[in-house]
């Protein structure tokens, strides 16, 4: 079972709601989490179990980089919105470099994200 968290802009939510609906049966086995608002939407839009974080610039992002140095996330999902700026954006930087740096499997678009859950076993 992979540890999934779940990551997307107020822009790409729609993006992230309509992914983890194709991929419902899938993610089903896997633990997830998400950021406040990210899980919440996802929750609601496919009834998956997903432990939530703080909302993304309260916090959220910096809970999943901790849990990637600490090694209890596998993948991380995290649908960047490439158009808007983020009052955030030292965490979200912060994020995505603790993902690189421990290895863990990052997908900032639908496709890679595709691929990234198809590489995995079940
Ligand atoms: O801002 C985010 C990622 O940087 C996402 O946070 P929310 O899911 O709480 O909107």
């Amino acid at each position: 079972m992979a540890r999934i968290g779940l990551v997307a802009h107020d822009d790409k939510k729609d993006d992230m709601c309509a992914w983890a609906e194709r991929h419902r049966a899938k993610l089903a086995r896997h633990q997830l989490w998400g950021t406040g608002t990210t899980g919440s939407r996802v929750k609601a839009a496919t009834g998956l179990e997903i432990a939530l974080l703080k909302s993304g610039p309260l916090g959220g992002d910096q809970q999943l980089g901790a849990m990637i140095c600490e090694g209890r996330l596998d993948m991380l999902i995290f649908f960047i919105d490439p158009m808007s700026a983020q009052p955030h954006d030292v965490d979200v930087k912060a994020l995505t470099r603790l993902a690189t740096l421990y290895d863990v499997p990052l997908a900032n678009n639908r496709s890679t994200a595709d691929a990234v859950l198809a590489h995995l076993a079940n």
